[in-house]
């Protein structure tokens, strides 16, 4: 295919930058526990320091990959598919979501919300970033807020981010990976003082599993 032409299949969603698919078990959050297939989109500009993918950053890296392709392949694998990346959102995730649905999956996102949701979403796993904050339109549509501690500063940080989102959506706090040693306790802590709050743990790292 042409480059043009490309360009133009990726701007309609029907091409994405896709740098792996793997069928797991949900290590975070809400869903963790179940068995779920990944799609890991390339492409992110909202630069994380401590971002335990940053090779997904750069889109050009990652081939367009037909939408429809990704999809025939990831109903072979799960009910359930979580979309993530990357900053999924970076992407029109109109076509990608409507023909997961049309499948009859249960379609979940993992973003930072930095950019407009596009998309139809069983589950949305907003996760804000302070240096480019969600857009209004997913505090109100979030299912679950996945706060990342990596210092003292992100516990003020996650109550503002609280105070955005709305009533039904679930609050966890997550301890940076590199960091879990000195911030596990604080955020257990926290949790007993302000029980509004659960913990997550990236349990798929201590499961060995992607
Ligand atoms: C890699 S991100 C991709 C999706 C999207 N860009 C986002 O940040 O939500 C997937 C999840 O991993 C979290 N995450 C990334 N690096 C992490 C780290 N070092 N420790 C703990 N959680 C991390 C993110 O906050 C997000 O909830
Ligand atoms: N097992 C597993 N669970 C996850 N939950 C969110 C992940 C992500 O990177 O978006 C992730 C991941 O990379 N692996
Ligand atoms: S927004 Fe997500 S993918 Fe992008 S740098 Fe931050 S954690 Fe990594
Ligand atoms: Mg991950």
């Amino acid at each position: 295919m042409m480059e043009k032409e490309i360009q133009l299949l990726v701007n309609k969603g029907e091409m994405l930058p896709l740098m792996e698919e793997f069928y797991t078990i949900q290590g975070e959050g809400f869903h963790k526990g179940t068995a779920a297939y990944f799609v890991r989109i390339g492409g992110c500009d909202v630069g994380c320091h401590w971002c335990d993918v940053k090779e997904s950053w750069n889109a050009k890296l990652h081939p367009p990959t037909l939408t429809t392709k990704i999809v025939e392949n990831a109903k072979k694998y799960s009910d359930t598919i979580v979309v993530t990346g990357g900053e999924p959102l970076t992407w029109d995730m109109t076509f990608l979501t409507s023909k997961l649905k049309a499948e009859g999956l249960q379609v979940h996102i993992e973003t930072s919300g930095a950019y407009e949701l596009t998309g139809q979403w069983d589950w949305i796993c907003l996760s804000p970033k302070k240096m480019k904050l969600p857009t209004d339109e997913v505090y109100v549509k979030a299912h679950e807020l996945k706060m990342i501690i990596y210092n003292k500063d992100d516990f003020r940080f996650a109550e503002e981010q609280a105070a955005r989102v709305n009533d039904n959506c679930i609050l966890y706090l997550q301890p940076e990976w590199s960091k879990r040693d000195k911030m596990i306790p604080q955020i257990v802590d926290y949790v007993m003082q302000n029980p509004k709050w659960k913990v997550s743990l990236q349990t798929h790292k201590y499961l060995n599993i992607p």
